[in-house]
């Protein structure tokens, strides 16, 4: 399998404070990757950082291929990665429907785009509330909305951060069985989560982060169910 991202021994942070320290990670294409670890270890940072979001002050970051490090994030953004971001970022003044093709594209550059029909196929809540304002959507709608409107920009690679923070359970099943049939479908998926057992249903391999750097790797099931891994590095 070929890296879609390659991230080799990269140092990144907020000014003067290094957050992630000589961290190296790889997505595959296709690949479903979960990012896990303990509050503040640097999930976010990683993700920001591969979006070009947070810079990289060493080591390499490279997205289709292509040398990101030093890109601008509409860039990045146009080699295929949709971001669903912590907060979703709804524009609460836009309808639905609005909101959806704010930002349509094909960044890519899929041979079968996503259309609004597709996302309300998958999400079928949004298509009931296409005049709906953002402001008026429960969390799992808005959250729904973050999804579709990052895959009408015709990603390679969907990166949630959070997938199902705050969502009651039922909404997160309907999200998680979202992801599955992406997946099915080929599209690569960088998901950060604290539910192991739905995660690997979609993130089958596991990378922990612990304090900046790559602690372990491997199944994310083992993770779930070996009780010594699973306190080792989330325990709190
Ligand atoms: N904008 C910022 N400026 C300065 N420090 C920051 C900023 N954002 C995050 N940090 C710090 O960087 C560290 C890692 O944060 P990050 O959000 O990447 O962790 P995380 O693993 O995603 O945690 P969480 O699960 O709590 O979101 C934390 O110590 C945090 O306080």
């Amino acid at each position: 399998m070929s890296a879609f991202v390659d991230v080799d021994a990269v140092d990144a942070g907020y000014g003067r404070t290094r957050v992630i320290e000589g961290l190296s990670l790889q997505v595959g294409e296709g690949e479903g990757v979960a990012l896990v670890g303990r509050n503040g270890m640097g999930k976010t940072t990683t993700i920001r950082t591969i979006l070009g979001l947070c810079r990289a002050t060493r080591g390499t970051v490279r997205v289709a291929g292509r040398d990101v490090t030093r890109a601008a994030p509409h860039r990045i953004a146009r080699l295929g990665v949709g971001l669903v971001p912590e907060g979703r970022r709804i524009f609460a003044e836009l309808t639905v429907r609005e909101n959806l093709l704010a930002t349509a594209a094909n960044y890519g550059v899929l041979a079968h785009p996503w259309n609004l029909a597709d996302v309300t196929t998958l999400f079928p809540r949004l298509g009931d509330r296409m005049r709906q304002l953002g402001s008026r959507l429960s969390g799992g709608e808005q959250q729904m909305l973050a999804i579709a409107r990052a895959l009408l920009l015709g990603p390679r690679l969907l990166v949630l951060d959070e997938a199902t923070e705050g969502l009651a359970p039922v909404v997160r099943e309907e999200i998680w069985a979202a992801l599955r049939g992406l997946r099915a479908r080929g599209l690569a998926v960088l998901v950060v989560d604290k539910y192991l057992h739905a995660l690997a249903g979609v993130a089958p391999r596991a990378i922990v982060i612990e304090k900046g750097r790559v602690a372990w790797t491997g199944a994310t099931l083992a993770l779930a169910d070996d009780p010594a891994l699973h306190d080792r590095y989330l325990g709190v």
